[in-house]
């Protein structure tokens, strides 16, 4: 098989299962390759499935050899801040050992393409608001360093070998498919839009707020809520991007805006008429207290502009998932 191929290695994740829709949906050919360890079956229902670990090396170079893929978009990862200083050696093992394994096989099997997903949270605490992509990279937490870690062999792996990437370096995913076909479903699921909803549904009984001394307008951390939609579309681009002779790009993936967690709970009540039963705890270790991208580059360098990332979106479309109705 050759052609449009696009190999999207984690495509049974959250990120990784919209992106392989939408690509299906533009008429490219998705070939999910994933370990199903944290992804699901059922979230792979476009193109072909191949199950198999990152970490095996052999498996990935037969399959870009036999898929011949016009880009490798890499969501396979750990993803846990908190998960990450209790066990750094999975992270080691999996996002940096992962990464390398994966361009091991695109350097033998002649994969020239690589998409990456990074993150904000490399930038750790940052010296200015909003964050732009020349902002020092001081990650505070073993997870953050991972990806750091892999952003710099990706640009080595780039002067050495020809291979060509755009890394992704997405603030906090959120939502769920438009069209309702998909969400989020983490096990253990931490983030804080899923638990807010978990906490309305009943489903869980009340949702931890990790700390409302921070220096922000209501006391609580500020983070920038990017569409899982969005951040589709965004890979998609940078793999035209690459195909179209691109340079090598490092961007953010945010919206420019940030949004407490005491905005969010009161726009699930009024969305859905459910409050948000709320218990405060302490400050959570890693969190930085604001967030929030400056998103010019990604609209320069890849025509990205965020459609579906309003707060109200992202709650009407991930609400369903948590079994609560939304007011129209
Ligand atoms: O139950 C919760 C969860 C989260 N929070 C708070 O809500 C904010 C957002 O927390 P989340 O865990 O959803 O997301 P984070 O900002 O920690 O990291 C996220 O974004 C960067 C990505 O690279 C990470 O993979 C992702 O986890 C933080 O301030 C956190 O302390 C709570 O108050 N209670």
């Amino acid at each position: 098989m050759s052609g449009q191929n696009v190999l999207v290695v984690g495509g049974a994740g959250f990120i990784g299962s919209h992106t392989a829709k939408l690509l299906s949906k533009q008429g490219y050919e998705p070939v999910v390759y994933d370990n199903l360890s944290t992804g699901h079956l059922a979230s792979v229902r476009w193109g072909t499935f191949v199950e198999g670990d990152i970490l095996d090396t052999q498996r990935l170079i037969e399959v870009v050899e036999d898929h011949d893929p016009i880009a490798v978009i890499h969501f396979a990862a750990s993803a846990y801040v908190g998960e990450s200083v209790e066990h750094p050696a999975k992270y080691y093992r999996n996002n940096v050992g992962g990464t390398q394994s994966l361009l091991e096989a695109c350097r033998f099997a002649g994969a020239r393409n690589v998409i990456f997903s990074s993150s904000c949270a490399t930038y750790g605490v940052p010296d200015q608001l909003p964050i732009r992509e020349g902002e020092a990279q001081r990650p505070i937490n073993p997870y953050g360093r991972t990806k750091l870690i892999a952003e710099q062999m990706l640009a080595d792996y780039s002067v050495a070998y020809e291979l060509r990437y755009v890394a992704l370096r997405y603030f906090n995913a959120s939502g769920a498919d438009i069209d309702g076909e998909i969400g989020e479903t983490h096990d253990p699921e931490t983030h804080l839009i899923p638990r807010a909803l978990m906490a309305a549904a009943g489903s869980i009984d009340f949702l931890e707020i990790y700390g409302n001394d921070y220096d922000t307008p209501d006391g609580t951390c500020i983070r920038d809520y990017i569409h899982v939609a969005d951040l589709a579309r965004a890979h998609v681009l940078a793999v035209e991007h690459l195909v179209n002779g691109g340079n090598n790009l490092a961007v953010n993936l945010g919206t420019g805006h940030g949004t407490s967690i005491k905005e969010i709970l009161d726009a699930i009540r009024r969305l859905t008429g459910h409050n948000v039963p709320v218990e405060m705890r302490a400050r959570r270790a890693g969190d930085p207290p604001v967030l929030y991208a400056d998103p010019a580059l990604a609209a320069e360098k890849l025509g990205f502009q965020a459609l579906y990332s309003d707060l109200d979106t992202i709650i009407r479309t991930a609400a369903p998932f948590f079994g609560l109705e939304v007011r129209t």
